[in-house]
């Protein structure tokens, strides 16, 4: 169930401007422990919300890796999203409106500042593991730059420290589309439909692969010529991101992804990393168009302590959502290590994920 918090304070952004409150839009599973060391953060990436056992399904949930009975799992909807946090659907008090289009930019640095101040409204210091893909890593890196002494563990997935070229001409490519829409932002019924759908088509296939598109959407019969499957495909994308977010949120969200610089303000991406003291699971797709193997490259370079794991999946820059399972598995290899690393203290330890016991160099316990 959506949980929300109202902060009746201003927030201050990146750019300057203001918002006069705001709210979070969160969920929670699991228990925080007597210790209040058993926090697992998720940051959910561009068109997600808040309930990440919903959609990272395999990852999050009973006897999954990220396992509520052990852990406290928290996700909090980032500002500027349609799924509760406070966005261009909130009411605007200068104009007695909805924000709609004049809703400010809000940065990957803004967003990592606005989970700081939850956590601290949740009575959360400590947290055990940071996790995100994609834009979902994006704040998790910028949160860790910021905030390096804060998490115990970080594991980002297909994202990069600096929103790419690449990446910003997607989002731009994008933007066209919703701006072509002249309706997009008005009262007009449907506002930004078209512009939403044709957007979403174009970023399927940054989402997508070339063979993720040949294996499931050519035609079978030779002798077609028009109204392919993957032209059907395309809209119907379009159509159901359309029923499920709004176009102005959409629109804003792409703006503050290129805003993605972990370097801005810290001397460069190199030194910002080079800040991170946990210790950090770098997860890369092998056939991730959009965020390509050499940002988590850079990423497992310059980050100390980071270990890098290449991930095949079909399904191109989405596997970080549809490879839960996989993820899963590289996540407990993870933590399983991490925990036999901080055991060299104790003689021997039960491994909480997996209930594998580890013997401890110099002990006689198994
Ligand atoms: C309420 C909410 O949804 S909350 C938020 C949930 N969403 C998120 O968290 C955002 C992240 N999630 C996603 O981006 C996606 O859900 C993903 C990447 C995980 C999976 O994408 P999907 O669209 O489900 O998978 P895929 O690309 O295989 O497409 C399957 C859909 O296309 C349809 N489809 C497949 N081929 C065609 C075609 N040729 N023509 C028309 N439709 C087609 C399928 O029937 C299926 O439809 P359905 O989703 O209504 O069942
Ligand atoms: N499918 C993902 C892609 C962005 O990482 C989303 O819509 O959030």
């Amino acid at each position: 169930m959506t949980k929300y918090l109202y902060i009746d304070h201003p927030f201050e952004l990146e750019s300057g401007q203001v918002l006069p409150r705001v709210t979070a839009a969160y969920h929670t599973f699991g228990e925080l422990n007597a210790a209040r060391d058993n926090v697992i953060w998720i940051c959910h990436a561009l068109t997600a919300n808040s309930d990440c056992q919903d959609w990272w399904p395999g990852l999050v949930g009973p006897g999954c890796t990220i396992d509520p009975e052990k852990y406290f799992v928290v996700c909090v909807n980032m500002l500027g999203s349609s799924y509760g946090s406070t966005s261009p659907l909130s009411y605007n008090p200068e104009t007695g409106r909805t924000y709609g289009l004049d809703f400010p930019l809000i940065t990957t640095k803004d967003n990592a500042r606005f989970f700081s101040l939850i956590a601290g409204h949740l009575g959360i210091g400590k947290i055990r593991l940071l996790m995100g893909g994609s834009m979902g890593g994006q704040h998790c890196l910028e949160w860790a730059c910021a905030e390096p002494d804060r998490f115990g563990l970080l594991c980002v997935l297909a994202t990069n420290a600096r929103h790419s070229a690449w990446g910003i001409a997607f989002n731009e490519s994008q933007r066209m589309a919703l701006r072509a829409d002249t309706t997009l932002g008005t009262d007009a019924p449907d506002a930004g439909k078209l512009g939403l759908e044709a957007a979403r088509a174009i970023a399927m296939l940054s989402y997508r692969h070339y063979r993720t598109y040949v294996s499931s959407q050519s035609n079978s019969d030779e002798e077609v010529f028009d109204d392919f499957r993957a032209s059907s495909y395309q809209r119907y994308q379009g159509y159901k991101l359309w029923k499920r977010f709004d176009p102005v949120c959409y629109y804003g969200l792409s703006r503050g992804m290129d805003t993605h610089n972990v370097g801005r303000g810290r001397g460069g991406v190199a030194a910002a990393l080079s800040r991170i003291s946990s210790p950090t699971l770098v997860i890369s797709i092998d056939t991730d168009l959009l965020f390509p193997i050499e940002e988590q490259g850079i990423l497992s370079r310059y980050i100390p302590n980071s270990r890098l794991e290449v991930m095949h999946s079909d399904y191109g820059h989405d596997g970080f959502l549809t490879e839960s399972v996989k993820i899963g598995e590289f996540l407990a290899d993870f933590l399983s290590d991490q925990l036999r690393i901080d055991s060299t203290t104790k003689r021997a330890f039960t491994d909480g994920l997996t209930g594998r016991k580890f013997a401890v160099p110099g002990s006689e316990e198994v």
